[in-house]
């Protein structure tokens, strides 16, 4: 069994199916990545990864354990950054970082969280006074304080400038490396990319698509470009061929005997294929056709 196993899990806002039949596992060590548009369900089904709600239906198991009739097994050895932290905004990071430390059974030195997250020199300010980027920083140095197993960390980077959110990926790399699995949401697709072993692209409450980044992307087309000289007869491509403003654009899901079939043409016939430019299909554009996708 995966450390995160998800299996058929639904969810309802009265008769609103917010999330339907989503299934996934997390191994041990590995990073997951939910990504999706506004209200695809990807809070929806973190909730319920966290045991914050009991399911509509299917089922989530921590290492085995139910996280929301197992609640008090489950809890202690799984760190939460939820889309919104809600600290008391009088108290200072330290002060907050000490009370939750408080609540753990063997929770990591205040300081060392503090140093993880680069956070040291706002130790004395409070909360209220943090930017909304050192606030996100203090909602990740709470979720690993208790050094948890599993992270399940809701959009972590958002709102961070480009150097912290990268401290952000080398902290949690560096988790990975030491066998914790993580399991986030995220709008950054460069973070996905950068990251995750495996994401799933959600949309209306499912899971459309799911594996690696090289999976994923390989079910969209690939595209080859080039400027067509006039009045040349091109050879049978497989795919797509669109000919237009002496361009030439061709979609096709089997670039490598596209790519040949094309070069073997105009080493034959001394064409020169001016500006040619071939490449597989980008994680942007997956979810894009899945985005801009009806109902
Ligand atoms: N408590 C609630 N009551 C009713 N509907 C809700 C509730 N919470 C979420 N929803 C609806 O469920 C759907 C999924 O919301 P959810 O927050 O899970 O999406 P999301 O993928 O996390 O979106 P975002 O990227 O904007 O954070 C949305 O249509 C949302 O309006």
């Amino acid at each position: 069994m995966s450390v995160i196993d998800v299996y058929g899990l639904c969810r309802r806002y009265g008769h609103f199916e917010a999330v339907r039949d989503v299934s996934f596992g997390v191994e041990r060590g590995e990073l997951f990545a939910l990504l999706g548009t506004n209200g695809a369900g990807k809070t929806s089904t973190l909730e319920l990864v966290e045991g914050l709600d009991r399911p509509g239906g299917g089922r989530v198991r921590i290492l085995g354990h139910d996280p929301f009739a197992d609640r008090a097994w489950v809890r202690p050895r799984m760190g939460m950054m939820l889309q919104e932290g809600g600290f008391p905004a009088d108290l200072t990071v330290l002060e907050t970082l000490r009370m939750w430390a408080g609540t753990l059974t063997s929770p990591r030195p205040v300081a060392e969280a503090l140093t993880l997250v680069r956070l040291d020199h706002r130790a004395t300010v409070r909360v209220r006074q943090l930017s909304g980027g050192e606030r996100r920083r203090l909602d990740l140095a709470v979720a690993i304080l208790g050094r948890p197993e599993v992270l399940v960390l809701d959009e972590p980077t958002t709102g961070l400038d480009p150097q912290s959110r990268h401290d952000a990926w080398r902290l949690l790399r560096d988790l990975l490396r030491e066998g914790v699995t993580i399991l986030l949401s995220t709008h950054y697709l460069e973070e996905a990319q950068a990251l995750a072993d495996r994401l799933a692209i959600m949309h209306r409450g499912r899971i459309v698509t799911a594996g690696s980044v090289a999976e994923v992307v390989a079910a969209y087309p690939s595209r080859i470009a080039f400027a067509a000289p006039p009045g040349v007869d091109l050879p049978p491509l497989p795919g797509e061929v669109l000919v237009g403003d002496g361009r030439v654009l061709v979609h096709t899901t089997a670039l490598q005997p596209a790519l040949a079939a094309l070069l073997g043409w105009a080493d034959r016939c001394g064409v020169e294929l001016i500006g040619l430019d071939a490449r597989s299909a980008s994680l942007e554009e997956a979810f894009l056709s899945i985005a801009g996708e009806r109902p």
